[in-house]
């Protein structure tokens, strides 16, 4: 199955601003920064099979993108938003004829191949999988094309794809899981993976 995964980023400068009450901007910076590496580096190394494109504002990071062997495309800078980001990915998936689309936030601390693996089994069966993030949002979607589908990211997004999906006559689930549903956001969410200490947890 023709793969694509999808990881919008935005630059660097803007990321992470939940953070800001206890990183200052160069910190939070190298953070975003770090994750973003991080994500690239895993699916370069255990999933070269699977094609990548980064969505972004940002020269700077679609030049880190496509030194890590991702594709990169620019969005308009300052009107865009994640659910146009992501949408220009689904575009771009449609026109390549991809078969799948898998959508990957950029500030995912720990990502292992077991979860990762269970996903892409689970995906062969439905034609959307989400996986939750530990706050509602979606930290994995995976997304079997063609497909018209609106992404809804936000508050509560996980169970807003699912009941989409479901109006639209697909089969979809959404699961959790441990690691996949950590995502750097808040204070708390840094200090869990801090402490786990693996992955990028280590570089936190
Ligand atoms: N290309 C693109 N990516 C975005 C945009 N908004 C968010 N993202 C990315 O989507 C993922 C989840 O983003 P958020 O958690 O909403 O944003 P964040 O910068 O990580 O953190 P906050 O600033 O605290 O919200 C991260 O990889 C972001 O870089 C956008 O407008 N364009
Ligand atoms: C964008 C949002 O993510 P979070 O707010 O959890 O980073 C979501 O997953 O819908």
């Amino acid at each position: 199955m023709k793969t694509l995964i999808a990881m919008p980023m935005k630059a660097y400068a803007d990321a992470k601003t939940r953070l800001s009450g206890e990183l200052d901007s160069g910190a939070r910076q190298r953070l975003a920064k770090v994750l973003f590496e991080y994500g690239q580096a895993f699916f370069s190394e255990n999933y070269p099979q699977l094609d990548r494109l980064v969505v972004t504002p940002s020269s700077e990071v679609a030049r880190a993108a496509r030194r890590a062997g991702a594709s990169a495309l620019r969005e308009p800078i300052g009107v865009a938003g994640l659910n146009a980001a992501v949408a220009m990915a689904l575009s771009y998936a449609r026109l390549r004829r991809y078969d799948r689309l898998i959508v990957l936030p950029a500030d995912l601390a720990i990502l292992k191949t077991v979860e990762f693996d269970a996903l892409l089994e689970l995906a062969d069966r439905y034609d959307l999988v989400t996986a939750r993030a530990h706050d509602g949002g979606t930290n994995a979607l995976l997304l079997k094309l063609p497909n018209a589908f609106t992404f809804r990211y936000g508050a509560d997004s996980a169970r807003k794809h699912l009941h989409q999906a479901l109006e639209l006559g697909m089969r979809a689930v959404t699961v959790s899981l441990p690691f996949i549903g950590l995502d750097v956001d808040s204070p708390c969410d840094r200090a869990e993976a801090r402490r786990i200490g693996v992955g990028a947890g280590a570089y936190l």
